[in-house]
């Protein structure tokens, strides 16, 4: 056992020579397969190993430990471990904020074969491949990473990509015993240890995302505009954590959009737009009370239309009185069915959440819209007589299907009703000028260095 200095220390400060070698933590827990601690051998026999070659281990917190090889940044990191089923969309997925403080362990097997794309922009200056500048997932976890990529769109590899974001990576390890003990034992934390020593039992180098407000991370800290110059409707958009495709899915419809920090009050400026948009975003919803309490306010003093996606779904919830619950592992994935209610129609949908809106707390004013048909969650609300509706998933995509993309016509169809309303039609409308003075994309959202979580 190393001193009880070193285990008070957090994990990035504990030096090497605090520890005892892991061979000999490796030897101790072959005695107890099966149980908190086991040692799961490495399993990638089919690639080469990494260029770097160095070892690496996957550690969740009283669970088991994986052997595998780095393919990323050299730094330790520790967050909440969740795993998506997504077949394809790596580079969205991991740039997506909503995965945040998340180390993401992918069960598609092999990742990176189609490399990673350039950070060209569209003619809205929105990144083309990418949902956010930057890697935000904090590790990643694959079966078999592949070191040779071919696609027309790719300009380096996972591995080099993951490196220059400062983002460890390991391959070679079981990640379907990954899943099925996070299946089991629900999301946990766990730890990304590069080189070849590791801590198997030691607690307090575990940062629980789920205790942070994220969302203050990675929302812009001003207002920026996104402007389309034929634009018909100007949208209101409070920033958690938005991905460039719900930007682009509005923009591409006609509107020009000024993006706010998540806790701007957007009730004060909600009459100088034709509709206010909740965006997605990471961590808890129950951390972003300023917001809450701004959306409240909202649809007490606006009729505005509003539409919420994902975060922005439980964050419109919580403020007309509605409860959010913590999923067992949540749902990540392109591919889950949603029941839309006033239909009878399945959507094939785009996800990525750890928390739901419990549909039994809803107000009266609310109908659930949507329905999970694998789990029964949540996946939407409707507003039975005002123009307000929000989803659990991504209509969206990015990755996944677009099945659901029509949500972003019904809302401006909203938009577009309230507009034409004289009763509400507003001749103060943000100005062109005050458009030219924003900035044209975030606003100091620097990447957090990972190595506070670690
Ligand atoms: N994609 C999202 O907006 C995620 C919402 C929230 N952070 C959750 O995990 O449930």
């Amino acid at each position: 056992m190393f001193s009880r200095l070193a285990a008070r220390l957090p994990f990035k400060a504990m030096g090497h020579a605090a520890r005892l070698p892991s061979q000999t933590r490796f030897a101790s827990k072959l005695t107890v397969s099966g149980s908190k601690g086991r040692t799961m051998p490495a399993t990638n026999t089919r690639t080469t190993a990494p260029a770097s070659g160095v070892n690496a281990t996957f550690t969740i917190r009283d669970g088991p430990v994986f052997h595998g090889k780095a393919f990323g940044a050299n730094i330790n990191i520790s967050g909440e471990a969740v795993f998506t089923t997504s077949l394809v969309g790596y580079p969205e997925s991991m740039t997506d904020p909503s995965y945040r403080g998340q180390i993401l362990v992918f069960t598609q097997p092999l990742i990176g074969n189609y490399g990673v794309p350039s950070n060209e922009r569209d003619e809205y200056n929105l990144l083309k491949y990418f949902e956010s500048p930057h890697i935000q997932c904090a590790g990643i976890v694959v079966a078999d990473v592949a070191e040779k990529y071919s696609h027309w769109t790719a300009v380096e590899s996972l591995a080099e990509w993951c490196a220059r974001e400062g983002i460890p990576a390991i391959t070679g390890v079981d990640t379907r015993a990954i899943v099925t003990y996070l299946r089991e034992q629900g999301s946990s934390l766990a730890r990304i240890t590069i080189g070849d020593e590791y801590d198997a039992d030691e607690d307090e180098g575990y940062v629980d995302p789920g205790q942070i407000n994220l969302v203050k991370r990675v929302s812009t800290k001003a207002p920026f505009v996104v402007n389309n110059p034929n634009a018909r409707y100007h949208i209101a958009l409070i920033d958690c954590g938005v991905k460039e495709n719900i930007l682009r899915s509005l923009v591409t419809r006609g509107a020009s959009i000024t993006v706010f920090p998540y806790d701007y009050p957007i009730h004060k400026v909600a009459d100088h737009f034709d509709g206010v948009f909740i965006s997605n975003g990471p961590g808890d919803p129950t951390h972003c009370q300023e917001t809450v309490y701004n959306l409240a306010r909202l649809m007490e003093t606006s009729s505005a239309p509003i539409m919420g996606i994902c975060l922005g779904h439980q964050l419109l919830a919580l403020a007309v009185g509605a409860r959010t619950i913590k999923l067992k592992y949540g749902n990540r994935a392109h591919n889950i069915p949603a029941l839309d209610l006033t239909t009878g129609q399945c959507h094939i949908t785009s996800q990525n959440h750890g928390y739901a809106v419990d549909a039994s707390t809803l107000p009266s004013e609310f109908k659930e819209y949507f329905v999970n048909l694998n789990d029964g969650s949540n996946e939407g609300m409707i507003h039975k007589t005002r123009p307000i509706f929000s989803t659990q998933f991504h209509p969206e995509a990015k990755g996944g299907p677009m099945d659901s993309a029509y949500l972003f016509d019904k809302y401006l169809e909203n938009v577009e009703m309230y507009k034409a309303s004289a009763k509400v039609y507003r001749d103060n409308r943000p100005s062109q000028l005050m458009i030219d003075i924003l900035s044209k994309e975030r606003v100091g959202v620097e990447p957090t260095p990972l190595a506070n979580y670690a």
